[in-house]
């Protein structure tokens, strides 16, 4: 229900400062409970800020790194959220990290959702942390405006896991966590960067329609405050 704006001027400061954030409530996490889990997003935004964090002294090897989605191709696909992390955060000493992928080979997103459901949800969630990004057309995670699953994804009693999406503006078909596995993290962050996606933001927290803006669900309902990082 809250969210907090920290604004930078350049996506490479952005990146240094995100980076010494989720690294310290991970550390702090595995401090605590002896391990820490996060889940990242893909797309382009989120590069720079991978290859601070991958550079942080953490105990790595305590750490569970998942997504907050993942497009329904195999890891070695161009478009795969899974390729983006493997090149660029779990590198250096983060490559001690547990990656637990959503993909799976099999022959639809929704064996694999019920599949990585059962891998995930016992070991690490809630988690530690969760960094979102947005999409010009307000998505966030694979909740996208029009998907066939978005209502049920969106909904609070719809369990913590990973559910299968579809929709005309996604591409591919899509894995995403359930809102209700996402809201509550320790640190809940939404990371975006450009003029463009600015405007998109202030529209978003100006209405509450979220089939029209799904980033609103996060916006409006998360639990955790919400901890926006922009940059131009
Ligand atoms: O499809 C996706 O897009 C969003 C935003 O990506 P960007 O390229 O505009 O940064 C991303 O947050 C999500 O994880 C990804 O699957």
């Amino acid at each position: 229900m809250t969210t907090m704006m920290h604004t930078f001027e350049s996506g490479a400061e952005l990146a240094l400062a995100l980076a010494t954030a989720v690294a310290d409530k991970l550390s702090e996490a595995v401090a605590e409970k002896g391990t820490a889990s996060i889940a990242v997003s893909g797309g382009s935004t989120p590069k720079g800020f991978f290859r601070a964090l991958s550079e942080k002294p953490i105990d790595w090897e305590k750490v569970a790194i998942t997504l907050v989605d993942e497009r329904f191709v195999p890891e070695d696909n161009p478009r795969s959220n899974h390729k983006l992390v493997k090149e660029n955060l779990l590198v250096g000493p983060a490559a001690a990290a547990r990656f637990i992928p959503l993909y799976q080979a099999v022959n639809t997103a929704e064996e694999a959702a019920e599949i990585v459901t059962n891998k995930v949800s016992a070991a690490s969630l809630p988690f530690d942390v969760v960094v979102l990004g947005m999409g010009t057309d307000g998505h966030t995670a694979s909740f996208f405006p029009g998907g066939d699953t978005l209502g049920k994804a969106l909904d609070m009693s719809t369990p913590a896991g990973v559910m299968a999406m579809h929709a005309e503006g996604a591409g591919e078909a899509r894995l995403t966590f359930t809102f209700s596995s996402l809201e509550n993290a320790g640190l809940l962050v939404l990371h975006v960067e450009g003029a463009e996606k600015k405007e998109v933001l202030e529209k978003a927290l100006d209405g509450n329609d979220e089939a029209e803006m799904p980033i609103r669900a996060v916006l409006k309902r998360a639990t955790s405050p919400v901890d926006i990082y922009w940059a131009p």
